[in-house]
């Protein structure tokens, strides 16, 4: 089990260029790549890098093959392309996608009270939520969700969900029936996730599956209503997973009463349970009508909003160091992620991952011309 920040990351400088891209500045680094801004014919990019080590773990190998999937969704990056080169003597991965304007974890934290107006919360937590069910109906579990992992992409006005590197398929082919099952649940699978957003389960190292997400959406969609979460200043993980015990639904008493009833749906689900998100997206659409919820109202960070003069228009970005809450990420051990399938057929994959989002994907992938070397040497 590894940290984050624990691993050398490439350290591009500004102005330099990295196959036809240039450095325009870092964006921030993670527990395993750095994460840069760049910039090609105008056109201003997030790169993602990390140097390739045959012994240790690659997740951009995870997270390209995990984009690639979901190009047909609205809700994640656009990947524009992915490939293994030579820098500085050393072999790095990089990944090029759409660029997001801030995480919002950050634009949160520039509340006054640091959290959403009930109106923004409620938008960003559907927003969300429809992120997670995309993944979902494409086979993929995220296993770390969190606000940290979203940012805010302002021309489409949605969230775009990142950081794929730990996302994991929950389906497998059933060659008798010749059809995709849920795989069934390891014995177990090690502590992977965010301790302060990660469901119970999660604690307690068994596998994740559906309902493991929705968890870590709940405690996010918590924050964005409430401004914390009980545990937040918690250190020790044992600690953080008792309180989320014994706190059940008084922690969701103080949001909208529809995020009640979601919590009810959440915690009869088991492993393999397939959640309802029609009833959810209901549900949200009752909040919307009883709070005349305007999709077209700005959000609190939008131009327009009683709060962007105030708190985010002249707000310069928190430099590196302050834009990181004291949020522990442990991952588990890998060798459960299986790297070496990314290098097979993708073709095959997207057979298994369905006919619609393989379809899509393929139209896309011709539209944005996705190099797609997929970090083969
Ligand atoms: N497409 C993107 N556009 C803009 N910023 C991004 C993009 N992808 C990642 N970032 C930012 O880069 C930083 C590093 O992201 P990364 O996903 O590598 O790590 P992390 O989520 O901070 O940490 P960890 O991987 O340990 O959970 C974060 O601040 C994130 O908001």
């Amino acid at each position: 089990m590894s940290t984050s920040s624990s691993c050398p990351k490439p350290k591009f400088r500004r102005g330099e260029i990295i196959s036809g891209f240039e450095v325009v500045k870092k964006l921030g680094s993670g527990g395993f790549g750095a994460v840069y801004q760049v910039r090609k014919h105008g056109v201003e990019l997030a790169l993602k890098t990390e140097f390739v080590d045959e012994n240790e773990e690659q997740t951009l190998k995870n997270e390209v093959h995990m984009l690639r999937l979901m190009q047909w969704s609205d809700s994640f990056c656009r990947l524009y392309t992915a490939k293994r080169l030579v820098w500085n003597c050393q072999q790095v991965n990089i990944i090029v996608m759409t660029l997001c304007d801030r995480p919002l974890s950050r634009l949160r934290r520039m509340m006054p009270k640091r959290h959403f107006s009930k109106s923004t919360a409620a938008r960003l937590s559907f927003q969300l939520l429809e992120a997670i069910r995309d993944l979902h109906h494409t086979g993929i579990l995220h296993r770390d969700v969190k606000a940290s992992n979203c940012g805010w992409h302002a021309s489409s006005r949605r969230i775009l969900l990142f950081d794929l590197g730990f996302s994991r398929k929950y389906l497998e082919l059933d060659e008798t029936k010749s059809q995709m099952r849920h795989r069934s649940a390891r014995q177990s699978a090690g502590f992977m996730g965010t301790s302060k957003y990660c469901s119970v389960f999660a604690h307690e190292e068994l596998d994740q599956g559906r309902r493991d997400d929705l968890w870590a959406w709940l405690y996010s969609t918590v924050e964005f209503f409430l401004g914390t979460l009980p545990w937040a200043a918690e250190e020790k993980t044992i600690l953080v997973s008792i309180q989320k015990k014994k706190v059940g639904k008084k922690l969701f008493l103080k949001c909208p009463r529809e995020i009640v009833l979601i919590y009810e749906h959440v915690r009869q689900l088991k492993f393999e349970s397939c959640p309802d998100y029609s009833l959810m997206f209901a549900l949200f659409h009752q909040m919307f009508t009883r709070f005349e919820i305007d999709q077209s109202d700005p959000l609190d960070f939008e131009e327009g909003s009683a709060h962007f003069d105030k708190y985010y228009k002249d707000q310069r970005s928190e430099s590196e160091d302050e834009e990181k809450e004291t949020e522990e990420t442990s991952f588990e051990d890998l060798s459960g992620v299986e790297m070496d399938e990314v290098h097979k057929s993708v073709k095959e994959e997207d057979k298994k991952f369905g006919r619609i989002a393989a379809g899509f994907n393929r139209a896309l992938t011709r539209l944005i011309n996705v190099k797609n070397d997929l970090f083969e040497a």
